[in-house]
């Protein structure tokens, strides 16, 4: 998997050496209140926010990780499931995207049989079947 490369200079790190890292962009999307806000804020953030609004457009949340040494910078954007609030701006969030992570709500089995419209809306904005 391709990724985009990055140059960051790690601080504190001995006369600010260049250190290589490589991002993937994780495109979070799913039903309008499923959980995907609270999710990517759990996972960047540490924990679950107190309050939540309905996203609107796009929110971007980034976690840093060490893969066998490597630092590898997860970009997270999740996504308003709302239609309204989604509008316009669908085409760029599907724009280089590494990853897809299809959220679903366990108490709400429409928000797990209505994934085949965003798998769709996938496949509609280019996506094939090599991104996981
Ligand atoms: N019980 C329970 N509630 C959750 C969980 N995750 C999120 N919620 C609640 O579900 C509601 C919606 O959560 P969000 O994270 O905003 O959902 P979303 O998918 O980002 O919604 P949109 O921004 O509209 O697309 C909030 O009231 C959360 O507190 C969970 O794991 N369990």
């Amino acid at each position: 998997m391709e990724s985009s490369l990055e140059f960051s200079s790690s601080l504190g790190s001995v006369s600010s050496l260049l250190t290589r890292c490589r991002t993937f962009k994780v495109l979070v999307i799913g039903d309008s209140g499923v959980g995907k806000t609270c999710l990517t804020h759990r996972l960047c953030a540490g924990d679950f926010p107190s309050r939540v609004e309905a996203t609107i457009g796009v929110d971007f949340r980034e976690r840093l990780l060490d893969i066998n040494g490597e630092r590898i910078k997860l970009q997270l954007w999740d996504t308003a499931g709302q239609e309204r609030f989604r509008k316009s701006m669908v085409h760029h969030y599907y724009r280089n995207v590494h990853a897809v992570l299809f959220v679903y709500d366990v108490t709400r089995p429409n928000s797990f049989s209505g994934l085949t419209a965003w798998i769709e809306e996938c496949r509609q904005n280019s996506l094939g079947q090599d991104i996981p």
